[in-house]
């Protein structure tokens, strides 16, 4: 019998997630029946959407997302013994995959990185990766030579973004919360110009560094922030609004009307939300993101970082850590 572990969210998060709001519950695996395979985790996934799908779920449930593990009995020939599998199961770190079907396809063997190292899966060329490619290029419609803003810049989805609009021929300039991560921006990444907005004049250094104002947009924060931004776009300016991780701990039964709606009009702004499952139905089309971020990335022309943290009862930390931006580039759990 295999002990596992996993965590379960037993109350709806207020605010910031609290240790307390999760519960570390040991079990043990249920037997394999025909069609089924057992995983153990080697790396967890954690993301905003934890935080922002919570209030929508009952409680208590098992803290889902994206791991890659290896089968460590099968009872389904597709998926021997020693495999890497791609999975939503989430927090855990002994799993049975008794159900191929998951909400963002399907679980499936981890396809040939081509040498790139594993844990990239659930970054640049996992959902992170796919969601910048198709919410970028796909709404934003970017041309050579226009001016691209990217908030949350220097995270798992905005660092792609902004080196995607390079290598479209775009200037770029990305916000992120620390000069750690300007200078990673600005000097490693290529950005053209990368701003702190915790530190700087947000509305002037944006004047200074995009004097004919801003083209696209690609929204990963929302907020005051992107109020500043909103303010400095040109006529039938496009925006991508990927997320607001800075409401994603407020109530959303407080939301407000927003003020930027006179700026949308008179601007003649297009603004579309997007969650990035729609590129997979009717038709999949994610090889199409994947193949491209992998060229550019073995060419050079896309950096990636992993900010990892080890151990599996570090994984609240990790998730609580990415809120509040002690991440660079993706934030992963090894364990
Ligand atoms: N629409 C979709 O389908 C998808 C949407 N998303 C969204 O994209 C965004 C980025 O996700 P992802 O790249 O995975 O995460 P990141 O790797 O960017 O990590 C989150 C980052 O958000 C920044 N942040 C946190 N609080 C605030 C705040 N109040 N104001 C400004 N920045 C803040 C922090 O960076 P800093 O130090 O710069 O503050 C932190 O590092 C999220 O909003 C997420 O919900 C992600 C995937 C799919
Ligand atoms: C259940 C799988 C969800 C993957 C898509 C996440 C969309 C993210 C939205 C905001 O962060």
């Amino acid at each position: 019998m295999v002990k596992a572990r996993k965590y379960v969210v037993k109350r709806h998060f207020q605010g910031v997630p609290k240790k307390d709001d999760f519960e570390i519950v040991e079990y043990e695996l249920p037997q394999l029946k025909n069609g089924h395979f057992s995983v153990k985790a080697e790396w967890i996934s954690v993301d905003p959407y934890f935080r922002a799908y919570n209030s929508n779920i009952p409680t208590p449930y098992d803290q889902f997302g994206f791991q890659i593990g290896t089968v460590t009995e099968s009872k389904n020939p597709h998926f021997p013994v020693g495999c890497r599998v791609f999975t939503h199961k989430g927090w855990c770190d002994y799993s049975v995959v008794t159900n191929l079907k998951e909400t963002y396809g399907n679980v499936h063997i981890l396809p040939d990185l081509q040498g790139l190292p594993f844990e990239l899966a659930l970054g640049a060329l996992g959902m992170p990766g796919v969601t910048a490619y198709f919410g970028f290029l796909e709404i934003c419609k970017p041309k050579a030579g226009e001016t691209v803003v990217v908030s949350g810049a220097a995270g798992a989805v905005g660092s792609i973004v902004g080196q995607i609009a390079k290598i479209k021929g775009c200037r770029v300039i990305g916000f992120a919360g620390s000069d750690d991560k300007v200078q990673w921006l600005e000097k490693e990444l290529g950005f053209d110009k990368a701003i702190n907005y915790k530190t700087a004049d947000v509305s002037k250094a944006l004047k200074d560094a995009a004097p004919k104002g801003v083209d696209c947009y690609f929204d990963n924060v929302g907020g005051e922030l992107t109020a500043t931004i909103y303010n400095q776009m040109n006529l039938y300016g496009r925006v991508s609004l990927c997320g607001c991780i800075s409401s994603y701990n407020e109530d959303p039964t407080t939301y407000k009307t927003s003020s930027l709606l006179p700026l949308i009009l008179f601007k003649q702004l297009q603004v579309e939300g997007f969650l990035v499952p729609r590129w997979l139905e009717p038709e999949d089309r994610r090889p199409e993101a994947i193949t491209a971020l992998t060229q550019w990335i073995k060419q050079g022309k896309i950096k990636t970082r992993s900010h990892v943290t080890e151990g599996f009862d570090k994984i609240y930390d990790a998730f609580v850590g990415m809120l509040a931006g002690e991440n660079t580039g993706k934030a992963v759990v090894k364990v």
